[in-house]
């Protein structure tokens, strides 16, 4: 339907995560990370997101900072995503800066990639309180989950504000068999977020490919945190051009265009 209301799309967060990898190879500082801000942001992106894993092998303290200040000064309606272990050094930073969101990964120090989510069983009264003391400075808290849909009512119990879907397994379905079925077990999880009143984010190995499909899937992603593919195709496209690339993708999974 067209002229009709159009959903609210999901919004983009762009993870520079790997423009810190690159930039970490040499002392030059370039590529500036505080520059690939600037470029996505005024390609439209709606946000930033950075993990500073505790071995700094990208993201690092000062990068953190600098792109507090630049989106405080530069673009105070962007949102500021920092992604880390809250029980490592995450914490340190939603103290200082207080960003928009924090989203809790349960990773360990020198874990390759984030491959995981929560088990709040095992977990959840250890990250209740910190989990608290966040949403007291006014930072919303999003939970890196696994799709499984019995597991998320633990979010909201703990006291989250969201969940974040960790989506490398529908990523490497995608285009094959077994993509109906992943689809089927994010789209139930995405309900049981809903259901319990917790808002849904979604990330890991997505891309501009595999977007579309998971965004209809699953309906009411709130955000979702694009890092590695993204920054791999702005090597190809640019910064801007990939950046509305993205946003085309998403506005095509609200229904504001086909896929041709
Ligand atoms: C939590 C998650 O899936 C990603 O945001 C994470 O930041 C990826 O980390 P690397 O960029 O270090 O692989
Ligand atoms: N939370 C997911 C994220 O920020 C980026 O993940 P990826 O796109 O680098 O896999």
């Amino acid at each position: 339907m067209h002229g009709g209301p159009r959903v609210n799309p999901t919004a983009l967060s762009v993870n520079l995560n790997k423009v810190a990898l690159v930039r970490n190879t040499r002392h030059l500082g370039i590529p500036s990370v505080t520059r690939a801000a600037t470029l996505c942001l005024q390609a439209g992106a709606h946000g930033i997101t950075v993990h500073p894993r505790p071995d700094a092998r990208h993201i690092r303290g000062d990068d953190v900072r600098a792109l507090h200040a630049l989106l405080k000064k530069d673009w105070p309606r962007a949102e500021f995503n920092i992604e880390g272990n809250p029980f490592h050094n995450l914490m340190d930073f939603v103290r200082e800066l207080r960003p928009h969101q924090c989203t809790f990964v349960p990773d360990s120090e020198g874990q390759f990639t984030s491959d995981h989510g929560w088990d709040l069983e095992k977990d959840g009264e250890r990250v209740k309180p910190l989990i608290a003391e966040a949403k007291s400075l006014g930072v919303r808290v999003s939970l890196f989950m696994d799709a499984d849909a019995r597991a998320i009512p633990l979010a909201k119990a703990v006291g989250a504000d969201r969940v974040e879907l960790y989506t490398e397994p529908y990523a490497a379905a995608w285009g094959t068999t077994r993509q109906g079925e992943q689809l089927r077990r994010f789209a139930a999880a995405g309900q049981a977020a809903h259901a319990a009143g917790l808002g849904v984010n979604a990330g890991h190995d997505l891309n501009r490919d595999n977007l579309p499909d998971f965004l209809r899937a699953v309906p009411g992603v709130l955000e979702v945190s694009i890092g590695h593919a993204l920054i791999a195709d702005a090597l190809e496209m640019g910064y801007a051009a990939t950046v509305r690339a993205y946003l085309a993708a998403i506005h095509r999974a609200a229904g504001g265009g086909s896929d041709q």
